[in-house]
């Protein structure tokens, strides 16, 4: 029941093109300092807060929990796989975000635009040559696009929120875990054991996530053939992944490449995490930088 999706081969120039992940080996000090408080003043990614958000966005987790099947996951996949929908750039995606707001982010109230430029210019001061990660940091949500009725207006639920995997058993670190239990797979023995329809070190790549903003933004970059490093595409495709990245579940899942990339993604995550705020990044003024960025490494329109 494993379902293969195609990885690009890596061919000796990509090869050539693998990073160092060593911050020492980098010559770097780290400058960006993590802020204790979010803009509510509470900690970050914390779902028991009870502040202004917290209903909205654990009401957001329930219905995600109970509806993220693996059939359903399925069905997306193949959806979308067709990107037959829109035809436009990396930048014109971006100004599409103006104007869309996450509905599960307890940190974050801002339009997305904003965070996509404050995860980059984040990461730009303390990695001023990875110019890669600039550009991933720019692009990481844009999947959030599936919101709106052109890329067919899907629900919060099947958008936005933490990732992870369907198809084997939900991992208690996984928030608002309780949810689950409504879940049709949760009660289905090929589905909800430790491995259910994977095996040891199988590869991220194939283990079916939760659909959402992560797997479609890493299909589009795939599929229009972007020049980014592996380790871009993999920050891109398991940024919410917290399961992984922060609580270390599901490694047994994971295989050498995989395990390479996830120490870039969580050098990412702080900057994703830590760098949302109230105060604006000034967007004409970074714009020339960054069309440069897409120019190098993107063509000029994506099919999405
Ligand atoms: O609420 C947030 C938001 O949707 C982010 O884009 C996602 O990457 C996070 O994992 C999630 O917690
Ligand atoms: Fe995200
Ligand atoms: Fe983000």
């Amino acid at each position: 029941m494993t379902i293969l999706i195609e990885q690009p081969q890596l061919g000796f120039e990509e090869e050539e093109k693998k990073i160092p992940v060593d911050e020492k080996e980098l010559g770097l000090d780290g400058g960006f300092v993590v802020p204790q408080t979010n803009s509510f003043g509470q900690t970050f990614r914390d779902y028991d807060a009870g502040g202004e958000r917290q209903p909205g966005v654990e009401n957001f987790y329930r219905i995600n929990h109970i509806s993220q099947t693996y059939d359903f996951v399925k069905r997306m996949r193949e959806e979308y796989a067709k990107l037959n929908r829109v035809e436009m750039s990396i930048w014109e995606c971006c100004e599409l975000l103006n104007n869309v707001v996450d509905e599960s982010d307890p940190d974050l109230d801002e339009p997305q635009i904003e965070h996509l430029l404050q995860t980059a210019e984040a990461i730009r001061k303390d990695y001023p040559n990875e110019d890669w990660l600039h550009l991933t940091g720019l692009i990481h949500d844009l999947g959030k696009v599936l919101l709106l009725p052109s890329f067919g207006e899907l629900p919060q639920w099947a958008v936005v929120g933490d990732t992870f995997p369907v198809g084997c058993a939900f991992d208690e670190s996984i928030v608002h875990h309780k949810y689950f239990k409504e879940n049709p797979d949760y009660n289905n023995p090929a589905f909800n054991t430790k491995y259910g329809v994977y095996s040891e070190g199988c590869g991220l790549n194939n283990v079916m996530m939760s659909w959402g903003h992560d797997d479609y933004m890493y299909l589009v970059a795939k599929e229009n053939k972007t020049t980014l490093p592996s380790a871009a595409l993999f920050i891109i495709r398991y940024h919410s992944f917290y399961a992984l990245h922060r609580s270390e579940a599901y490694k047994h899942l994971m295989n050498e490449e995989d395990i390479e990339n996830l120490k870039w993604l969580q050098i990412f995550n702080k900057y994703d995490l830590y760098s949302k705020s109230k105060v604006r990044i000034d967007v004409e003024k970074v714009k020339p930088y960054y069309l440069s960025l897409i120019e190098k490494y993107f063509p000029a329109k994506l099919k999405w």
